[in-house]
This record gives C-alpha cells, sequence and structure tokens, in this order.
C-alpha cells in the first residue's frame, strides 16, 4: 500500500495512484496536484522516496458533469488498471442547495459505482460516508439504516423542480436531519449498497475529522472545516461564547487514524471480500471519551501559552448550553465590542468590517452548534475486528488504535498546527503576539477604569442617594487608614 504524506516503506509495490481531480481556478489538474505535492505535508515522503510523484496520476474528473466528465481515455486507463477505489470527493458544506448537495454526494457516487462495476481487476471500492450520516440516531451501528427516501425518487422529483422551488421545500424533505451535507450523505449509503452489484464493498464513517496525531507529524491541519474554525476564531479573540454542552463527548478523530483505517479497510476487503458491506464507524467516544469543556480548557490554555498574531482581543472564550446565557456574551462580548471597533475604523476613515465578520461567525456557528450540544454513541466493533485482523508490524504502521491517543497534547499540537499551517504564522515571532496581547489587556484596563469612573460621575452628579454612599465610603476608608496607622504606630 502507498500511504501518501506518510512515506510507507511499501509503496515500492504501488504502481500508481490515479488521482481524480478537476480544474480550479485556472489550474489544471496536473497543476494542482503539483502544487499539491509541494506542500509540508509531503517533506518526509519526499525524503525517503524522491520520485513518489511519478506514481501519482492526475485524472481530469468533475462530479457535476455525466460520466463525471472522465475522457475515453481515462475510462479505459482506469477500467484496466485500478484496484481499490477510496471514494472520498463529496461536498460537505453544510448550507449546500439540496439539488447541489444531492449530485455531488449520491448522483456522483451512483455514477462511480457505475464505473467501478466495469473495472476488470477491482477488488475493493470503499466509500467515505461520515459518522453523522444517521445523526438522527442517538445510538448507531454498523449498518446501513434505510434510508429517509428511496435516492432514485428523491432525484427524479427535484429534477423538474427550480431551485426555489427545492430551497423552499428543503426543510421538510429533510426533517430530523441538521443539513443537506448529513442528510445526502445518508442517501449515498444507501445507493452504494443498492448498485454496489458484486463488488467487495466498505464503508468508513469517520466523526469530526482533526489535525494529525502522528502522521506525517502531528498538528497537521490545512483548512477552517469543524472545530479548527472555531479554535482560531477563539484563539484570535474574535469568539467569545458559543453554544456547547461541555459534558458531552467531543468526538474528534485525528486525520491519519482516519486515512490508517482507511487503508487497512482497502486491505481487509480486498482480501477476505466479506459478502455485505462492510461500515466502519471510525470514531473516538466509545473508545476514549473528551468532553468540549475538556477541549475549550486545552484550547485557551495553549492560546494564552502560544498566542495567535494580531489578536482582536485576548483569547477568553466559553461554551455554555443556555442560550439565553449565549445570547447575553453574543451582545456584551461580540456586537458591541464590534460596534464600538467598526465606530473607531469608521472615525479613523478606514471601511468598517467587524460587524461583518462576526455576522459570518454567528452564522458558520449556528451551523455547528447542533454537533457540539449533545451526544452519540458510536459502536466501533468492526474497527476493533480490523485492528485485531493486522499484524503487528502493520498495527504500527497503520495505526489507529485511539486508546492510546494522549487528547490534552493532541488539541495543543492541533491548536499549534492551525497557527503554523493554516495561518502561517511564524513560531519565532511568538514574543511579538504576547507583547500585543499585553497592550490589549493594557487598553481593556484603561477602558474599564474610564468607563466606570464615567458612569459613577453620571451617576453621582444625578442621585442623592449615590452621593451618600459615595462619601460614606469613602469616610469608612478613611476611617480605616486612619485604624491601620494608628495600630502600627501602637506596635513600633
Ligand atoms: C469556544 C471555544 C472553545 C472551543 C471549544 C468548543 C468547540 C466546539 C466546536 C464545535 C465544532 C463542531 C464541528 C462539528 C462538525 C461535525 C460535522 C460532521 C463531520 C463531517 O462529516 S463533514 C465536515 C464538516 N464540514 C464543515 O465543517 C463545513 C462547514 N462549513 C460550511 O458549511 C461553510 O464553510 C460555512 C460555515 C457555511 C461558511 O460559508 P460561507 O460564508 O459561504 O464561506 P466559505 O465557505 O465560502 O468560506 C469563505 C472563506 O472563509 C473561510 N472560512 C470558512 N469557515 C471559516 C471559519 N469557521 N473561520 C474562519 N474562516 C472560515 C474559508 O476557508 C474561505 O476562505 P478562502 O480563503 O478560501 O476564501
Ligand atoms: N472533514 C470532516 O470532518 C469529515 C469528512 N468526511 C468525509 O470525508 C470526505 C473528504 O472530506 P474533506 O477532506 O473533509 O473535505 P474536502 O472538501 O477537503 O474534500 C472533498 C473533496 O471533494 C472534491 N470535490 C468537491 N466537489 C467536486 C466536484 N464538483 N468535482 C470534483 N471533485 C469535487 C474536492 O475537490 P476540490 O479540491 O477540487 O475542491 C475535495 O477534494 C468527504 O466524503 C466527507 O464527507 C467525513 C466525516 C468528517
Amino acid at each position: 500500500m502507498l500511504k501518501v504524506g506518510a512515506g510507507c516503506v511499501c509503496s515500492s509495490h504501488v504502481k500508481a495512484v490515479y488521482l481524480l481531480i478537476r480544474t480550479k481556478q485556472g489550474q489544471s489538474s496536473q497543476q494542482r496536484i503539483h502544487t499539491m505535492l509541494q506542500s509540508k505535508l509531503f517533506d518526509r515522503l519526499r525524503d525517503e522516496t524522491p520520485d513518489f510523484h511519478r506514481k501519482i496520476i492526475p485524472v481530469s474528473s468533475e462530479l457535476t458533469q455525466p460520466g463525471l466528465a472522465l475522457s475515453d481515455e481515462d475510462v479505459q486507463t482506469l477500467t484496466q488498471h485500478v484496484h481499490i477505489i477510496f471514494h472520498c470527493a463529496a461536498t460537505i458544506r453544510f448550507d449546500e442547495p439540496l439539488k447541489h448537495a444531492l449530485q455531488l454526494n449520491v448522483i456522483a457516487t451512483h455514477q462511480l459505482l457505475s464505473l467501478a462495476q466495469q473495472m476488470q481487476q477491482l477488488h475493493a471500492f470503499i466509500h467515505i460516508s461520515t459518522a453523522y450520516a444517521n445523526c438522527n440516531r442517538r445510538h448507531i451501528d454498523e449498518v446501513i439504516y434505510p434510508p429517509p427516501v428511496e435516492p432514485s425518487k428523491l432525484i427524479h422529483s427535484l429534477e423538474w423542480m427550480d431551485d426555489a422551488i427545492v430551497r423552499d421545500i428543503t426543510p421538510k424533505l429533510i426533517g430530523d436531519w441538521p443539513n443537506t451535507y448529513t442528510y445526502t450523505k445518508a442517501l449515498a449509503e444507501c445507493v452504494v449498497q443498492q448498485e454496489s452489484g458484486n463488488l467487495n464493498v466498505g464503508i468508513i464513517r469517520p466523526s469530526i475529522v482533526g489535525a494529525s496525531w502522528q502522521e506525517p507529524f502531528p498538528g497537521w491541519i490545512d483548512n477552517f472545516n469543524g472545530p479548527s474554525g472555531v479554535f482560531i476564531a477563539a484563539g484570535k479573540g474574535i469568539l467569545r461564547t458559543m453554544r456547547a454542552s461541555n459534558d458531552a463527548v467531543a468526538d474528534l478523530i485525528p486525520v491519519d487514524v482516519v486515512i490508517n483505517l482507511t487503508l487497512a479497510a482497502g486491505w481487509y476487503t480486498a482480501v477476505h471480500r466479506p459478502k455485505s458491506a462492510l461500515v466502519y464507524n471510525c470514531t473516538t467516544g466509545g473508545i476514549n471519551p473528551f468532553h468540549w469543556g475538556e477541549i475549550e480548557h486545552h484550547v485557551m490554555s495553549t492560546f494564552k501559552r502560544n498566542p495567535l498574531e494580531q489578536a482582536f482581543r485576548r483569547p477568553n472564550a466559553n461554551i455554555t448550553s443556555n442560550y439565553l446565557i449565549n445570547q447575553y456574551w453574543i451582545l456584551v462580548s461580540h456586537k458591541f465590542p464590534a460596534l464600538l471597533y467598526d465606530l473607531f475604523l469608521r472615525l479613523s476613515g478606514q471601511k468598517p468590517q467587524m460587524m461583518r465578520i462576526f455576522n459570518r461567525l454567528h452564522k458558520a456557528i449556528g451551523l455547528l452548534e447542533y454537533f457540539s450540544s449533545q451526544d452519540w454513541e458510536w459502536n466501533s466493533d468492526n474497527m476493533n475486528m480490523l485492528m485485531n485482523q493486522l499484524s503487528t508490524e502493520d498495527r504500527k504502521m497503520f495505526n489507529f488504535d485511539v486508546r492510546q491517543l494522549n487528547w490534552p497534547e493532541y488539541i495543543e499540537n492541533y491548536c499549534i498546527g492551525t497557527k503554523k499551517y493554516v495561518l502561517n504564522e511564524d513560531m519565532a515571532d511568538i514574543p511579538a503576539a504576547r507583547q500585543h496581547l499585553r497592550k490589549l489587556r493594557n487598553i481593556r484596563y484603561t477602558f474599564n477604569t474610564v468607563l466606570l469612573v464615567f458612569i459613577w460621575r453620571v451617576f453621582i452628579a444625578r442621585s442623592q442617594m449615590a452621593r451618600n454612599i459615595w462619601y460614606f465610603v469613602v469616610s469608612l476608608c478613611f476611617k480605616f487608614l486612619s485604624y491601620f496607622r494608628a495600630s502600627s504606630t501602637l506596635t513600633n
């Protein structure tokens, strides 16, 4: 097997990895792969196998097009040479319009299965689903559940409807599912089951994919998805409050664990040819649970020790499951400072931007809260079974034993990973970032003092009772002072 990015010694046994990839932002598939392989992620592999890139063969493909927009020659090459398919392309946006999500996650999966049926040497078809495909259930077994609707019926019904009608009926259609993403992933599992025929199929269901744990190095992350954006917003001092349950299990799974399990499942499916599709819930909660409250603590502690550059405020975020408390803090800690900052920008002749940033943040957080406010229980028997099938050497090479995961260390590396690889900040600049936080603290002290004096002055000027309290407090202070002075003179 070839572990791209991990520098696996067995890579010499792999003849080629055909990577279906679309053209994007004016870059061809080849150019995109070339850029991707320059990443630091592949440094180790580049050292160990300098010409590994020769084995990565780009195949131009677009999920929204008939036949996945594959050329005839590419279809021929793929049908002749491919042994294992790993199908992970999808839209993962929670706000994707239903028609589009259906096209990318369901219809494209169907098309890939049709192509797989033509492959002469195919040993295994591995489909990447999500642990939340069945998030309408509290306990989730490693089975494919009946779909909320027959996928083909839905596809045909939506075909003739214009986008506005589909948008209006989407909440009714998705019912118990929180978004079109999880809903279409549930339908995709059903399509895999219905259309797999004689193929040997495995379905991997990762929970919330986070930064790498060990391979190729700890803390690798390159996007804002899932918790990463939340961590960054909290580290920048922008996010101060979020609805999440302290005691709910945070089912994060490191990306390298998902990759290792996926590769191992590819091997098992090809060699053991299970009669029906085997589902692997790739989760941590049932094996080595960690909670959102603990995550909050470790994220805050890491960013206080390793601050992000140019923070808006000092990092100090709290989670709460109480709607009203959250709304209160949104008003006091998000909207009020944003308003003040935008006022400052306007007065200094610049374009206000903070309120816009907060509105986008609230939209994103609003979409994530469903997942951070409740618990699920996933059965992971197949993950354990697979581990027991591996030799001692393979178990180390394709490690997905999350019992060994040390969460505080993992979260620290994750946060530092967002700093280094998502924000491209230099660790050498941490002293300057700390200095910036000290400046923010002084601004806050000054602001609070001015505000307090101002409020007090307004109050004293208007109320006799406030004046009386003020004189009483001042005279009390004087009395204490004279008492201490007198008693210290006596003891001397
Ligand atoms: C209180 C602090 C302490 C922390 C403790 C508590 C933490 C709780 C965290 C809870 C996290 C729970 C996460 C659960 C997720 C479970 C999901 C199930 C798992 C899966 O199967 S799939 C993967 C999940 N999918 C996603 O995460 C995608 C979600 N994203 C979206 O749907 C859209 O991006 C979104 C949020 C609707 C925004 O859309 P839009 O406004 O159109 O913006 P763009 O996507 O086009 O992005 C524009 C630009 O912004 C960057 N970006 C995106 N998100 C963020 C972000 N959160 N923060 C900062 N920046 C962000 C994006 O990269 C784009 O940048 P470009 O440079 O490319 O333009
Ligand atoms: N991230 C997570 O927390 C979890 C993810 N998953 C699953 O893992 C898989 C990978 O997700 P992840 O890596 O996080 O998400 P990404 O968005 O990074 O990956 C999705 C891939 O699909 C490709 N793709 C999307 N639209 C098209 C299209 N029209 N034509 C061709 N290719 C397309 C994207 O290509 P391009 O680079 O061109 O945009 C991208 O490479 C998905 O199936 C997802 O459901 C499951 C559980 C959790």
